[in-house]
């Protein structure tokens, strides 16, 4: 009997908005941001089989989340039908990352599928094009498929590579959820900071850093507030995205530890080490 081949095995990891501006308002609705994507090493991990049949299968549950609708699913047929090719696959997925916490998971998870496919399926489509056939499925799949941390605009489409200090990040889920919708209808949320160069967000680093999510989140969700005080008492506190997820930075990973066990006596919280690569890079030899 013919050896079955080993699945192929890849990251989906994680990222942190290290600061985040909203500049502006589209004629869509959408909002134009300024913000500092770091990846840290918190991952999913996803293992790919090649099918011949054509058929795409998620094989793992996720909980309130259609087969259909999973992101995973929706970026690996999007990949199929704007490739032409009559290759499927059966995916699995070891989810590690909270849903809607603003650590980006589910995008990361479609950038992975279309970065994993491409190469299962000798596609040989650039970053580029998997980027834009991502971006559709939201607005952070660009940065995970680009796989570096960076200054991103629009948005958060024009992406330009930065190096970032990789502190260790205590990152706790406060164990709410926020809707982002909410959040970006709220008639009191800053909508006209003044654009910046991406020289100066480095510049203005962790003292300067802001997310001006954060006020309307705290003002929505004052179990997010009394998370992002609790941490401030050790660290400059930051919410990422729309949260609920918010982290701070230490020097060193024994610091980060002693501040995560506290938290984990009230919390979900983890430590990662803050990246200017991604590990999912590292797997596929990029
Ligand atoms: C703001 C960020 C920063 O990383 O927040 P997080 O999702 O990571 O928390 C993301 O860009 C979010 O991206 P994503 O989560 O894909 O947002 P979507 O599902 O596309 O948007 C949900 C809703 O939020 C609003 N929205 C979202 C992004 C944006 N730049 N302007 C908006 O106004 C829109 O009303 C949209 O219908
Ligand atoms: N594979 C997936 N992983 C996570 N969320 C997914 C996935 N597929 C679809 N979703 C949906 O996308 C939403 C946003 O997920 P996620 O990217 O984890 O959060 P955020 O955008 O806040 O960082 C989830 O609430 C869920 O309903």
């Amino acid at each position: 009997m013919p050896a079955t081949p080993r699945p192929l095995t890849l990251p989906a990891p994680a990222k942190l908005n290290r600061m985040l501006h909203i500049v502006g308002r589209r004629q869509d609705g959408y909002h134009e941001l300024q913000t500092l994507f770091q990846i840290i090493d918190l991952c999913d991990y996803l293992s790919f089989n090649l099918r011949q049949d054509g058929v795409i299968e998620l094989t793992t549950s996720m909980d309130g989340v259609a087969h259909d609708d999973n992101l995973i699913v929706r970026a690996a047929k999007r990949l199929q039908q704007a490739s032409g090719t009559h290759l499927g696959a059966s995916i699995s997925i070891e989810k590690h990352l909270p849903m809607g916490g603003g650590l980006g998971g589910g995008s990361s998870n479609a950038a992975t599928v279309l970065k994993g496919l491409n190469q299962l399926w000798q596609l040989g489509l650039s970053d580029a094009t998997l980027a834009e056939l991502g971006l559709a499925l939201g607005a952070d799949v660009p940065v995970f498929v680009l796989g570096k941390s960076a200054w991103a605009e629009g948005v958060g489409e024009k992406l330009t590579p930065a190096t970032l200090d990789t502190p260790w990040f205590v990152v706790i889920h406060p164990g709410i959820s926020v809707s982002t919708p909410a959040i970006f209808q709220d008639p009191e949320l800053t909508r006209d900071s003044l654009p910046i160069t991406m020289a100066r967000a480095l510049q203005g680093g962790v003292a300067e850093w802001r997310n001006d999510c954060e006020a309307t989140v705290k003002k929505r969700y004052p179990r997010i507030a009394e998370a992002l005080d609790w941490l401030a008492q050790h660290a400059p506190s930051r919410l990422t995205g729309t949260g609920a997820c918010l982290f701070a930075a230490f020097e060193s990973q024994e610091a980060a530890q002693t501040v995560a066990e506290l938290a984990n006596q009230r919390w979900q919280a983890w430590v990662a080490r803050g990246l200017n690569t991604s590990p999912l890079q590292d797997a596929l030899g990029c």
